[in-house]
């Protein structure tokens, strides 16, 4: 579950975001809409506790997320909160399986090549554990990418433009990935996007453009 109150971000003089309230609960998804600018990519940053709003609060779980010092949220991120950017942000040189094996020493949880082998599994990507990753499709590197995000169980999902680089074909395939494994973690998975392929898919959304 994730809620936030009263929150505000700007860059300096420019006013982005202002969202008196939101709550997502567990196993719940939302869809965040908005034009280009309009600050989806801030926000989940926000919530993704990678950049401290002006004001408000962010709370997930029991956790208030802007109330730990850097390093403790740094540690919390790694344990508690999947992230999944629109671009891939792998290791192109490294294998697919050394790559989840990298994100899991550097969120800080013990390495544990069970764990990567069953999240590779789940996504159909078990027989390209050994393959680099610059020799995968752009849809198979996306699904390392929610793999990745995956490894640690996360009760929170964040994914920025997940499909806005896929086919058709690739986009249902990861929507209906993210929202079956969020569903399996009883996570709160947040999208944003402006893909309207995306948008028929989710009943919850928040609409960022300012009218
Ligand atoms: N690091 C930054 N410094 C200053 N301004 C920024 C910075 N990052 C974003 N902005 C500005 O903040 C606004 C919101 O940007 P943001 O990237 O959150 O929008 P977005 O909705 O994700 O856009 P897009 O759909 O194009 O990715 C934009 O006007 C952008 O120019």
């Amino acid at each position: 579950m994730i809620s936030i109150d009263n929150l505000s971000f700007g860059y300096s003089d420019q006013k982005v975001l202002a969202i008196p309230h939101m709550e997502v609960k567990e196993s719940e998804h939302l869809l965040i809409l908005g034009n280009s600018g309009s600050g989806k990519t801030t926000l989940l940053h926000i919530l993704g506790g990678l950049l401290a709003p002006k004001e408000g609060k962010v709370v997930i779980g029991n956790t208030d997320l802007y109330g730990l010092s850097a390093h403790q949220r740094d540690k919390y991120r790694g344990q508690n909160i999947g992230l999944v950017f629109q671009k891939a942000h792998l290791i192109s040189a490294l294998s697919v399986g050394d790559n989840l094996l990298l994100a899991q020493y550097l969120s800080g949880a013990a390495q544990d090549k069970g764990r990567v082998y069953e999240v590779l599994e789940e996504l159909n990507l078990a027989q390209k554990v050994n393959k680099r990753v610059r020799e995968l499709s752009q849809g198979e590197q996306q699904r390392v990418t929610i793999a990745r995000a995956l490894l640690n169980r996360p009760q929170l999902i964040l994914a920025d433009e997940p499909t806005a680089s896929l086919d058709d074909e690739n986009a249902m395939k990861v929507l209906s990935l993210l929202k079956n494994q969020a569903e399996k973690y009883q996570a709160s998975l947040l999208i944003a996007t402006h893909d309207q392929r995306v948008k028929d898919e989710f009943k919850q959304t928040l609409n960022l453009n300012t009218p």
